[in-house]
């Protein structure tokens, strides 16, 4: 950094300097007293205008010891030359997400301009975790000069100029600013995850920098392809040549930077031999740990919820046989962590571990099994231990059967590499990898792209959004399959958002607001027409919260006769709502603005009503956030917000709240099969045989049903559904979705050709007594005349 020691020494400026401000300030060539503060030992945080913690200066010793430390100026250098594009490679944990962002926030860039560092992440958790860790180490309050955003949840304010975020937040930014003028450097971090959205940011970003020349990107990764990323990042150059006087074009590579270096070193070791069941075989490595390893946390991945839950349940059980046992065994404390865990929930995993049981004994430790949300960017400070049985769920879309569904499938050896290097962070780690180092070697080494193993329809509608409108030759570092392609136009055109013509329509622009799937978003926006778009907004805000039951396994019965009590006999969207409106009348007035992690609030809160009904709080409280916020977003778009009030055993109200469901999710519906004690239901196209999950409050098998999920367990099950009428589907306006000639002969096309004979049988029988109706009134009028006249 150009400065001399002299600046870097001087004192601040007295009073707090807003963030935007002190960007504003700096010049070229000259490091700004309040930017060096923040990098040496000095005593005012310039930020605050208060003397720096002890806690900061802590950090900072242990921040300059970081690898990435070392080519500060050397990224410095290369992000101020003329190409636009670096490529950034250094090992987990040598400092890319928490320092490379500082660096550029206090370097003397001249073309920032007030202008703030965006870093995205493809995870929600590694967010929130790295913006509250940089707060600390700039010693500012989180929110403020730093702060995140993610969906549903932004924490960031005026003042704020280094901003971590989603890369689907950062997309959905430039919606409504399509050069992303706000920022002067986008960071897009863990690029070898290959989310949708880091993929379409690459694209989109390559063309915003053909026009804004000030922008700079740093693509970082500890596992990443970096040819790739560097002839993809490539400039093109014009140079004359001498011999024929032409112009010769050439493309040059995007620069990299190579980190070198862990901050700690971490043994990998492997099993002999395969192991048949991951699951125990990671409970056990769990226990072998903490009997004859020594002090540390341990982190253990595995694919899903239940498993997670269960894994914790195993090592709760056998811990508490083990030290009833042995007084002098530690104290293991399970914790899990994915996705669909509220929040407050997923923080307690940065907790510190139990305590010794004796004074002056040995302290416990805490095991978090985890899915690999803990995968990149996290440090959870205490991990010593990582577990990875190799395994993970991944999103599998066949386009042929319009089927998502995640399965279990071994990960890459990049994904591999990122959990192993969970360890050795603030201490040097131990990774057991389940499996022998052949299968390892075996492994791919990059993930394949979620783009090609997704439903791209929500991609698409934000594409189109952000302005890209030829699909088939966007600049896609690999593009999707066209098939995929395809199948999310078709989906989109059915659903209204796309005319014909391949254009947005009002429709889908409104839609293309919504942070939600394009099926939910239909539904909620069919709710006015039904006349229950305050209904639709509390389905929809609780199929996009984590669960609210709450089912413990040793109390299953108990939880399962609890719930019985709010099941609506039309389903389990009705029932959705039922519970929404009890929980309600039990949360305080002040509940709406309430950021879901506990706080005083908390305590005005009828907790028993929760407790006594075994529903999770924070998801309700989740789902009323994201209910006021889909609601002025509704508004916004100009829907009229209307109810089919309070009482939701009303024929009236179950039909029109079903209707709009349908109305969204008519591709998501199956017929009852014969014989119907087996309760198989067949899928409307696709001909997929499925059963109503289990979960379902819905005991009764109705003819036609419509589902919010599709789950493939070894079984296939529809979660989350409702009866519908079948002739529901046929008086579907906006759509020939159900238009006969286009479903291939089978039973499906049976059973619809039946129903439309059915529906004209009824019609012509209609118009029959109507046609009498107006006969016998014309007789009845022509005898009161001749009565008259006689
Ligand atoms: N919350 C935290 N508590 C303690 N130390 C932390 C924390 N966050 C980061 N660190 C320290 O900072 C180092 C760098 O973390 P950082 O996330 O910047 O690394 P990274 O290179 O981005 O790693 P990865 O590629 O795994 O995301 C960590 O190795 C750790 O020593």
């Amino acid at each position: 950094m150009g400065s001399d020691r002299k600046s870097r020494k001087a004192r601040p400026p007295a009073g707090p300097i807003a963030g935007q401000e002190l960007l504003a300030s700096i010049e070229p060539g000259r490091t700004t007293a309040a930017q060096a503060a923040l990098l040496e030992d000095d005593d005012m945080n310039p930020y605050t205008g208060k003397p720096f913690s002890a806690q900061y200066k802590a950090i900072l010793a242990k921040r300059k010891q970081l690898p990435v430390h070392k080519q500060r100026q050397e990224f410095l250098d290369l992000v101020q030359k003329d190409d636009q594009f670096l490529v950034l490679v250094g090992e987990t944990g040598s400092g890319k997400t928490t320092q490379i962002p500082q660096f550029l926030l206090f370097d003397e860039q001249p073309q920032r301009q007030g202008k703030m560092i965006a870093c995205t992440q493809p995870r929600r958790v590694a967010a929130m975790s790295v913006a509250k860790r940089v707060a600390e180490e700039l010693d500012v309050q989180l929110g403020e000069e730093v702060g995140y955003t993610i969906r549903f949840d932004d924490n960031t304010g005026p003042k704020t100029v280094l901003k971590y975020m989603t890369d689907g937040m950062l997309l959905r930014e430039a919606m409504t600013d399509p050069q992303l003028s706000r920022y002067s450097t986008i960071i897009l971090d863990e690029a070898h995850e290959r989310t949708v959205a880091t993929d379409i940011l690459m694209g989109l970003i390559k063309q915003i920098t053909k026009t804004r020349k000030d922008l700079r990107i740093v693509v970082m990764s500890a596992t990443l392809d970096s040819a790739r990323f560097q002839s993809y990042f490539g400039i093109e150059t014009t140079t004359v040549d001498a011999a024929t006087g032409r112009e010769v074009t050439a493309t040059r590579d995007a620069p990299l930077l190579t980190i070198p270096g862990r901050t700690y070193p971490v043994e990998i070791l492997y099993t002999q031999e395969p192991q048949e069941s991951y699951l125990s075989s990671a409970v056990n490595a769990v226990m072998q740990i903490h009997q004859h390893e020594g002090e540390g946390d341990i982190l253990c991945f595995l694919t899903g919820e239940d498993e997670i839950e269960d894994a914790c349940r195993q090592v709760r059980a056998r811990v508490g046989e083990l030290m009833a046992a042995d007084r002098s065994l530690p104290d293991l404390r399970a914790l899990p962590l994915y996705s669909s865990l509220p929040v407050p929930q997923q923080q307690k995993i940065f907790m510190p571990p139990p305590g010794p049981r004796t004074p002056g004994g040995p302290p416990g430790r805490k095991v978090i099994f985890s899915t690999n949300i803990a995968e990149t960017s996290l440090t959870i400070d205490g991990v010593v231990y990582v577990i990875d049985p190799g395994f993970c769920k991944q999103k599998v879309y066949n386009p042929r059967s319009r089927v998502e569904s995640l399965l279990v499938s071994p990960i890459s050896q990049a994904s591999c590499n990122q959990r192993a290097g969970r360890a050795g962070r603030t201490r040097p780690g131990k990774c057991f990898r389940l499996f022998p180092e052949s299968a390892f070697k075996s492994l791919i080494p990059q993930t394949i792209p979620e783009m090609q193993r997704s439903n791209l329809a929500a991609t698409i509608l934000q594409m189109f959004k952000v302005g890209i409108k030829d699909f088939v030759h966007f600049d896609f570092l690999d593009a999707p399959a066209p098939e995929t392609l395809m199948r999310a136009f078709e989906m989109l055109n059915y659903l209204g958002a796309i005319s014909d013509e391949g254009e947005l329509t009002k429709v889908g622009m409104a839609m293309s607001e919504f942070p939600l799937d394009p099926q939910l978003t239909k539904a909620l926006l069919m709710g006015p027409e039904y006349g229950c778009s305050e209904e639709m907004l509390t389905i929809v805000a609780m199929l996009s919260s984590p669960m609210c039951f709450v089912r413990p396994p040793d109390q299953r019965m108990e939880a399962d006769r609890a719930k019985a009590k709010f099941d609506h006999e039309d389903g389990d969207h009705l029932t959705l709502c039922v519970v929404y409106n009890e929980a309600l009348k039990h949360m305080g007035r002040n509940a709406k603005s309430d950021r879901g992690d506990g706080g005083d609030q908390g305590k005005q809160w009828d907790k028993d009503f929760f407790w006594q009904n075994y529903l999770n709080e924070r998801s309700l409280r989740n789902a009323m956030r994201v209910r006021s916020q889909l609601s002025s977003i509704l508004e916004r778009c100009g829907y009229e917000l209307n109810s089919v009030g309070e009482d939701l055993q009303t024929v009236k109200a179950s039909r029109a709240i079903r209707r709009a469901i349908t109305a969204g999710f008519f591709m998501q519906v199956a017929h009852l099969q014969q014989p119907v004690r087996k309760g198989n239901y067949m899928t409307v196209k696709d001909e997929q045989v499925v059963r109503i999950h289990p979960s379902s409050c819905m005991k009764h098998h109705p003819e036609w049903i419509v589902y919010h999920e599709f789950v493939m367990t070894p079984d296939f099950y529809a979660r989350t559904v409702s009866p519908i009428e079948g002739k529901w589907l046929l008086s579907t306006k906006t759509n020939d979705y159900f238009d006969l000639a286009t479903f291939r002969e089978g039973p499906m096309r049976r059973e619809l050709t039946q129903l439309v004979h059915l529906a004209q049988a009824e019609k012509a029988s209609k118009a029959r007594m109507k046609e009498s109706d107006r006969k016998s009134e014309k007789r009845e009028g022509k005898s009161k005349k001749r009565s008259k006249r006689d």
